[in-house]
């Protein structure tokens, strides 16, 4: 596996590496380095979990434009996606954190709490999709201004069908992996490692999903390990 490039779409590496090195590492936020660092040692191969920096500095940008105030996040582990969200909020905006593991979002909290951006996460040790349904239980529908789904990959049909109630008319879902390393067009399944082989099927189900809901508008972009936006129309 080690000799094998994944954590980008991009098929040459040296390419990938251009980008990393020269517009997305001089811009990446010394916290957010840090956090990237922690989690290759603790982590190793499974670091590559992380969202690159470069799609970190996309969606920082996203959540500017779009003056994102209230924020949902599917799949923290060490929580370089929810630095980069963070980051991107005023000082009153607020990020629902979900992910049954919290020993993994403990690696990065000291250095999201460093940065001065602990007070904008509620972190939540759960399932996302009870989480979800509580949500709207409490009458949470339509009040969040953007969701980030980086989590198990089976459930982001039913994330979606949640996140179309909690997210308002005119926000963004935004679904991490859709292009699952290439291997949505790969063929020999043989030479594909496990853990892609395993969750294929679901991203490719995801995608077609997707392109046929018409209550988004729909971009799916070749950032990072392919990111796709879904604007909630009605
Ligand atoms: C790819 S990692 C997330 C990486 C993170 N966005 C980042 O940039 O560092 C996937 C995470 O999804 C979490 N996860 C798995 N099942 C989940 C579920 N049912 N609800 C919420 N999170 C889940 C895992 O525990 C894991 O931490």
């Amino acid at each position: 596996m080690k000799d094998k490039f994944y954590g980008s779409i991009l098929q040459s590496e040296v390419l990938a590496k251009y980008i990393l090195e020269t517009s997305a590492y001089p811009r990446e936020h010394e916290q957010l380095k840090e956090i990237r660092n922690a989690t290759v040692d603790k982590y190793k191969f499974w670091s590559l979990m992380n969202v690159p920096a470069d799609e970190g500095l996309f969606i920082s940008m996203l959540l500017k434009i779009m003056n994102a105030k209230k924020t949902i996040e599917v799949g923290v582990f060490t929580g370089y996606s929810l630095l980069s969200t963070a980051l991107a909020l005023p000082d009153d905006g607020k990020i629902t954190a979900i992910d049954p593991d919290r020993e993994a979002y403990e690696i990065g909290l000291p250095f999201i709490e460093k940065a001065n951006m602990a007070h904008k996460i509620e972190f939540i040790q759960s399932d996302a999709l009870s989480v979800m349904k509580e949500l709207l239980s409490t009458g949470e529908e339509g009040t969040f201004d953007y969701a980030f789904v980086d989590a198990d990959k089976e459930n982001y049909i039913n994330y979606h069908k949640q996140l179309l109630k909690l997210v308002k008319v005119g926000g963004i879902i935004a679904y991490d992996n859709t292009l699952w390393s290439g291997t949505v067009v790969a063929a020999e399944e043989d030479e594909m490692d496990d853990f892609l082989r395993g969750c294929k099927g679901h991203i490719i189900a995801l995608n077609s999903f997707l392109a046929s809901d018409s209550r988004i508008e729909l971009a799916q972009l070749s950032i990072g390990d392919g990111l796709t936006l879904c604007r909630r129309l009605i």
